[in-house]
Order: structure tokens, then C-alpha cells, then sequence
């Protein structure tokens, strides 16, 4: 279902700040804009078959994100391929697409349209999204007046409304309180129920067990350990 092929992601880590482009500009031409380049991640090769559930561990900074962005096509690997058959639903920075002055009702229709979906379709999820994100009391108040968990909520119900084939999931499951945590979970073991492939980060070696048969340990930008979730947890709890 996913291939990822020698993947390698290299950032330029500028050392100064620089705040306006004036100042970018100066220094460009003075030659004083100095970059450090950094190795994000380092020869990645994986495969996911249909229907399997792989878990992504490691510490802060390991790469973790980089890498799901890349399958998702946020971003483009500096080396390397990934190869993606089916249909994607990417559980990444939820809300980031929203716009805040727009109601929720607004921002669901809205981010229909970004995912390609027409009004009536959106028409026909827009009960069950604003059931599973309970926020009926607030459907007409712009979503700024929100908390960050409420976002995240509605941005999760949304994505969700629909069965894709791959269900990204990046470390999401942390900021609910824990009731809708357990929400979230069962309806990710409903994705998956469905035969659906999912990819999921998180620091929680509990939801890593629970959600997938495979994982992937990496560190500085590589892979450490790959292989079932329980060998590969145990591996990274105990170091
Ligand atoms: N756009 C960027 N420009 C420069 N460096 C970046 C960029 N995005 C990520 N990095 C760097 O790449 C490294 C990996 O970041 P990434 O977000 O993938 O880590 P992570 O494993 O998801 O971490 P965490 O567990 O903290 O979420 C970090 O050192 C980060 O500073």
C-alpha cells in the first residue's frame, strides 16, 4: 500500500534570526546569511502492506514528522521515493487548514472543498462530523473562540468522516481530554476494522500496542528497529 524508498530529507538550518526580507536581503548581498544543513532523515526504506496498522517511534526531534509528511506529500523527500496506492486521510497539525474568522459549520464546508468534496456531500457527513466532535453549541461561533482541544476535535471528526484507504495519524491522540482520547482510538480500530492501512506517531507506547501489529524505531534520522510493535517497543522502552 506504501512504499518508502531510500528516503532522505535534508533542511537548511539557518543559525540567526532574520525578520523582515530587507534584512534578508542585505545580508544575502553582503554575504553574510550563513545555513547550516541538516540531515532530517537518512536512507528510510519501508514497505506497509493493505490493511496493516505500523506505529513510528522515537524521541523529540528523531524525524518522526518529517517522514509523515513526506508520505503524506506535505513534502518532498531531498532523496529517495514513496509510492502511496490509495486514498489518503492525513491526520497531521489538525485544524491547520481552518480559517478562524468562519464558524464551524463554515470551516466544515470549507475544508470539504479543500478535500475535493462538493456541498451535498458535506451536506450529508455534516450531521454525524458535528455529532462525533460534540460541538452542536458552538456550530455557529468562529472557530478563534475555540480551545485548541475543540479544534483539534472538529478537525479530527472531519477528516475521519470519510474510509480512506491509509489513515495517517500524527501524535493527535494526546490533545483531547481522555474521554474523547477513547473516542478517537475506537474510531481509529474502526478505520482499520474497515481493512484500512494506518500509519500512526505518538509517545504513547500504550496506543503504539494497542493500534499496531508493526513498528518502526528511529533515531537521529534513522532506522534503529523494525519489526513487530511488541519487540520493537520493548526495545526502545528499555533503552
Ligand atoms: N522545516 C524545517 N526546517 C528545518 N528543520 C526542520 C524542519 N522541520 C523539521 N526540522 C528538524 O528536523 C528534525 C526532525 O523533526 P521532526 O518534527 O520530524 O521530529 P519528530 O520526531 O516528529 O519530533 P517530536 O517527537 O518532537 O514531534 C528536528 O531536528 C527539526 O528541528
Amino acid at each position: 500500500m506504501v512504499e518508502v524508498d531510500g528516503v532522505s530529507m535534508l533542511f537548511n538550518r539557518s543559525k540567526e534570526q532574520v525578520d523582515n526580507l530587507k534584512e534578508y536581503l542585505v545580508r544575502v548581498f553582503q554575504r553574510k546569511l550563513f545555513f547550516e544543513e541538516f540531515w532530517a532523515l537518512r536512507d528510510i526504506s519501508f514497505n506497509i502492506k493493505r490493511g496493516e496498522s505500523i506505529g513510528i517511534v522515537g524521541l523529540n526531534g528523531s524525524g518522526k514528522s518529517t517522514l509523515l509528511k513526506i508520505i503524506a506529500r506535505v513534502m518532498k523527500p531531498t532523496n529517495g521515493e514513496v509510492r502511496v496506492f490509495g486514498s489518503v486521510a492525513p491526520l497531521i497539525e489538525l485544524g491547520a487548514g481552518f480559517d478562524m474568522d468562519l464558524s464551524a459549520r463554515e470551516n466544515i464546508f470549507l475544508n470539504g472543498a479543500v478535500l475535493g468534496l462538493n456541498r451535498s456531500e458535506m451536506r450529508r457527513r455534516f450531521d454525524s462530523i458535528m455529532d462525533f466532535s460534540e460541538l452542536w453549541d458552538f456550530v455557529d461561533v468562529p472557530i478563534k473562540n475555540f480551545s485548541s482541544g475543540m479544534i483539534a476535535r472538529l478537525g479530527f471528526a472531519i477528516a475521519t468522516s470519510s474510509r480512506p484507504d491509509i489513515l495517517i495519524v500524527d501524535e493527535i491522540l494526546g490533545v483531547g481530554d481522555f474521554k474523547f482520547q477513547k473516542k478517537c482510538e475506537d474510531r481509529i480500530s474502526e478505520i482499520i476494522g474497515t481493512g484500512a492501512t494506518v500509519i500512526f506517531v505518538s509517545h504513547s507506547i500504550e496506543q503504539v500496542l494497542d493500534l499496531c501489529q508493526r513498528a518502526v524505531w528511529i533515531k537521529n534520522g534513522r532506522i534503529v528497529m523494525m519489526g513487530s510493535a511488541k519487540e520493537v517497543c520493548g526495545a526502545y522502552n528499555n533503552s
